[in-house]
């Protein structure tokens, strides 16, 4: 999850440069190697912002990232704040090492993110035996038959999309997608995840509306932002922990946040205690709170419950929502693709779409798997070494001294970017045409030329290892039937000034020219 934050005034608070040159020093000379600082990477314009506002500030993702890939290759370093050196990882070996290991932990100001919005003992930032603990509650959950169970809801709610977008006139007009998947993405959760209704579709909930400003702050990042996040990531936890109870006005969003989803979790619990036989509430506040089985050892206390809610309610949301909207862009610009798609469709629902089986559809999954590929809704995700180690190369690396070296001894507090999107973009891995968005390559008896790395089809959209996003197979089936409803009813087309361009800003959300977020589509019914 992406460390951006909007933690501004709370660094007006916390800023303090003599602090942070005394902290930089430290660690630096903790972390820093003479042959990180040799392995070649571009040059940084700036001791404060190293290359970071070229990696997350740019207008369209990925601007320079992905000419540094093709410089540099899969492993090269690139300037963090503060004069810090980071490597940017892209080759399979060396993410499969990173992926895997227990030497590696999320990233410093990601975990701070974490702890302020989710709380203190949050899976993300567990390692070992307390983030299998919650893993094995959480996981059986989200096996591929319960998820089909959850069809019902997702369909429900998509189709309620549709009567909405008919009721205000959408039909025959350009209308901005993006602020609807987001709301039906969280009502989809709500009715499937926790049994209970957030209407956020329709405007209804504080949580939703709260969960929406938070968000949605992350979602502009400045200068300013990308500093109060680098800073954020010097400050100990149980300073950050503090300040979140700081008469601040990000902090009293925050804060409510928490009061909101703690009370809701206290009314689920309750209300679960009070209706669920034991053994049988297979919800997952019956995973949760252990009523799904009648081993009383399982289940998390009551106090970590809204802990977990938080994390899956912003880590299945805006995720999902990023993930339709560029499928539904791709297929508004590409006429016959959309076309061939409608025919898939038309002739798999015979007996209506109630009956159509996704993941028969080779085409609907061809378009969802190459738009998960180019347009990975976290493209970069941040990890930090919590021991000296050695990383493995596919292919040795020339360092700027010409030395030839064939793996990198790192040092402990090491940051590391993950390059998602740039493994996905691997000429080695996908094909010379890796750049291309061409979904007939998932047709193709190898598309990814390379062992497997993620969960699903080789990608890494989902990561991999212990902390592989445990919605997959749910984020897969709420995009399948989007898409099918959607394009069964409707007919999508680019707006003549289309002008949408991927933008990182927690989720890869759509940004026109004039830097709004928004993702607007022209859309006509079927006839
Ligand atoms: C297209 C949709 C999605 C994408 C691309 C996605 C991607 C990811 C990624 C990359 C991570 C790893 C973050 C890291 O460790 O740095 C992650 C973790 C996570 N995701 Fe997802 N996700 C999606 C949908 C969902 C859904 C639908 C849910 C829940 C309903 C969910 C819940 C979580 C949780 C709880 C974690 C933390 C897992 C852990 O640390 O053990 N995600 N996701």
């Amino acid at each position: 999850m992406s460390a951006a934050f909007p933690a501004r005034d709370l660094i007006a608070v916390l800023f303090t440069f003599a602090i942070l040159l005394v902290v930089w020093t430290v660690r630096q000379s903790r972390f820093s190697s003479e042959l990180i600082a040799c392995i070649p990477g571009p040059r940084s314009k700036s001791w404060i912002f190293g290359n970071m506002l070229d990696l997350l500030l740019t207008k369209e993702y990925g601007e320079h990232e992905f000419k540094w890939l093709q410089k540099y290759g899969p492993v090269y370093s690139v300037k963090g704040y503060f004069g810090e050196h980071r490597l940017m990882v892209s080759d399979p070996s060396t993410l499969k090492y990173i992926l895997s290991s227990p030497r590696f932990a999320m990233g410093h100001s990601q975990r701070k993110t974490t702890i302020l919005l989710f709380g203190k003992d949050n899976m993300l930032i567990r390692n070992g035996e307390s983030h299998r603990h919650i893993r094995n509650i959480i996981n059986p959950w989200f096996s591929s038959k319960n998820v089909r169970l959850a069809l019902p809801a997702i369909r429900e709610n998509v189709r309620k999309v549709i009567d909405l977008w008919e009721a205000q006139g959408v039909p025959g007009n350009t209308f901005d997608i993006s602020q609807t998947l987001h709301n039906s993405a969280l009502d989809i959760m709500g009715d499937a995840l926790l049994e209970y209704r957030f209407d956020a579709l329709t405007g209804q909930s504080e949580l939703s509306k709260i969960q929406r400003t938070i968000l949605d702050s992350a979602s502009s990042p400045t200068e300013l932002g990308q500093l109060a996040d680098a800073t954020l990531s010097y400050i100990p936890d149980a300073v950050v922990r503090w300040a979140s109870h700081l008469p601040i006005p990000s902090m009293q969003v925050v804060k409510t946040y928490q009061g909101l989803t703690k009370a809701l979790s206290s009314h689920l619990v309750q209300q679960k205690r009070e209706t669920a036989a034991v053994g049988a509430d297979h919800s997952l506040i019956g995973h949760l709170t252990g009523l799904n089985t009648t081993d009383s050892s399982t289940g998390v206390p009551d106090e970590e419950i809204p802990i977990h809610l938080r994390t899956l309610l912003v880590g299945g949301g805006d995720t999902v929502a990023s993930a339709i909207g560029w499928t539904l862009y791709k297929i508004a610009q590409m006429e016959g693709l959309q076309q061939e798609l409608r025919n898939e469709i038309q002739s798999a629902s015979g007996n209506g779409l109630d009956d159509l089986d996704y993941d028969n559809m080779p085409f609907l999954n061809a378009i969802i798997n190459e738009v998960l590929r180019l347009f990975a809704p976290f493209p970069l995700a941040e990890r930090v070494a919590t021991e000296d180690c050695i990383l493995p190369l596919s292919h040795p690396v020339v360092t700027t001294t010409g030395r030839l070296i064939s793996e990198i001894p790192i040092k402990k507090g090491q940051p590391i970017f993950v390059a998602i999107s740039a493994y996905h973009r691997l000429t080695s891995i996908w094909g010379a045409d890796a750049l291309e968005f061409r979904p007939s390559r998932w047709f193709e008896e190898e598309p990814c030329k390379g062992s497997a790395l993620g969960p699903h089809r080789s990608l890494l959209t989902f990561l991999a290892g212990p902390h592989v996003c445990p919605g997959w197979r749910f984020a897969l089936l709420e995009i399948q039937v989007f898409v099918t409803e959607i394009v069964h009813k409707f007919v999508l087309s680019l707006p003549d000034n289309d002008s949408a361009r991927p933008s990182v800003a927690v989720t890869l959300v759509s940004k026109t020219a004039d830097g709004v977020q928004q993702l607007p589509i022209h859309i006509e019914a079927v006839v």
